[in-house]
């Protein structure tokens, strides 16, 4: 077993050059996504019993309404992703992978999401090019086709609460779980006991998961979780089944980040996985607010992802930014940023803005970028006294 995970792992991280090779592999990786897909649509993973005996194909296919014949086939190929197992009787079992995915609620979540919304999205951006060409506006993207909607996507979520609650779990999902998306990476990159008691904005805070995660885990800060209308109900009644002394020092407010700031002088503005959303002229937008309430002595937090330039990473890595860059496409019409589009959005939104430092935490899909205005860079260089891990300026930590 430890050899097999080994070579999947090897065909992973080295491309397979020959033509055949690699024309099987795409077909299998489909073949082996659309087996997955199939598995939730017909909710067959709490239909496999605990029991270390197994369930027969049989009696999973009675309960499911499904051929046997089909879903010993599926099963079968999903275990050659390694999802699913037999017993040596022939009975389907589950595996440690498929067993989590299916108990745990956020990763089940994040399955269902995949499955039912980031995947088909990608079949979109066809008939969305050849609609709109070239167009750049957040309306003419694949999700509009997929939801044949003129609104842009937050927008349309505002029209839909059941896609609005899938949202803002498959965010809480990313938070809790992805090991490359998780807060606690945010934990490591700022050295937030320095602040001591300080305000930290969570501009876009959605439901609250990372302000509660800081309160948590510093407790002179105080927080307010901005957002729209529907993620702030969320997050207050989120806050109203903590314990009073976190809740008390995180507050919530409605704001639209592309209006002007209602705090002024925070010691942090955190931004996190707002920016790719939109694309440039907007980013600027709300940087530009941010801008003009901040002091010299506040930071604005931009946790996201830096695209590194081609082949300059690991391929996984590479592939897992890539992968997102292509989602902010197909959902909003905007991307990933290098380091180089980081700098002009921010000098676009103002002159003295200034990333002061750039770190990706280990394991982590995201980078923090550290700005500030220029008038703060103080004889420290104003890192906030986390010299140790300080790089130059638009390095990536690897
Ligand atoms: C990708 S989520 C990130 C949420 C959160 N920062 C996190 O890290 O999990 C983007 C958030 O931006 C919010 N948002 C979208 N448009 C907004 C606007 N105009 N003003 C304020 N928040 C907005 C969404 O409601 C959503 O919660």
């Amino acid at each position: 077993m430890a050899i097999e995970n080994q070579a999947r792992e090897d065909t992973l991280e080295q491309p397979v050059h020959d033509p055949s090779g690699f024309l099987t592999g795409i077909l299998v990786q489909q073949q082996q996504y659309a087996t997955l897909r199939w598995l939730c649509h017909f909710d067959i993973l709490p239909k496999i019993t605990q029991s270390r005996d197994g369930i027969s194909y049989g009696e999973v296919a009675q309960q499911a309404g499904v051929p046997e014949t089909t879903l010993r086939s599926i099963a079968r190929m999903a275990m050659t992703s390694g999802f699913l197992a037999e017993t040596p009787e022939g009975r389907l079992i589950h595996n440690a992978l498929s067993r989590t995915i299916s108990e745990d609620r956020h990763l089940n979540h994040w399955f269902r999401y995949i499955v039912e919304q980031t995947v088909p999205l990608m079949d979109c951006l066809i008939p969305a090019v050849e609609k709109w060409g070239n167009s750049k506006a957040s309306t003419h993207t694949a999700y509009n086709v997929m939801r044949n909607t003129n609104l842009p996507f937050f927008g349309f979520l505002k029209s839909r609460p059941d896609l609005r609650a899938d949202f803002d779990l498959y965010m809480e999902s990313q938070a809790v779980m992805h090991s490359g998306t998780r807060i606690d990476h945010l934990l490591q990159v700022f050295d937030w006991a320095a602040l001591g008691d300080a305000l930290v904005v969570d501009v876009g805070g959605n439901a609250g998961a990372t302000s509660i995660t800081l309160a948590k885990a510093f407790p002179a800060l105080r927080l307010i979780i901005q957002d729209l209308e529907e993620p702030i109900e969320s997050a207050r009644s989120k806050l109203s089944e903590l314990a009073v002394d976190l809740s008390k020092r995180i507050e919530t407010q409605e704001h639209d980040f592309f209006s002007p700031q209602p705090v002024q002088g925070a010691d942090v503005y955190l931004l996190r996985m707002i920016l790719h959303d939109w694309k440039d002229a907007e980013a600027v937008k709300i940087l530009e607010r941010l801008a003009a309430a901040a002091s010299p002595k506040s930071r604005i937090l931009i946790m996201d992802m830096v695209l590194p330039r081609p082949g300059t990473g690991t391929r996984r890595l590479e592939a897992a930014l890539r992968q997102k860059d292509l989602a902010m496409l197909h959902a909003f019409n905007a991307k990933e940023r290098e380091v180089e589009d980081w700098q002009r959005v921010l000098e676009q939104a103002d002159g003295r803005l200034e990333i002061k430092t750039i770190r990706r935490p280990d394991g982590s899909q995201h980078s923090v970028i550290e700005a500030g205005l220029r008038e703060a860079t103080g004889t420290d260089g104003g890192s906030n006294g986390v010299s140790e891990h300080h790089e130059e300026t638009g390095t990536l930590v690897s």
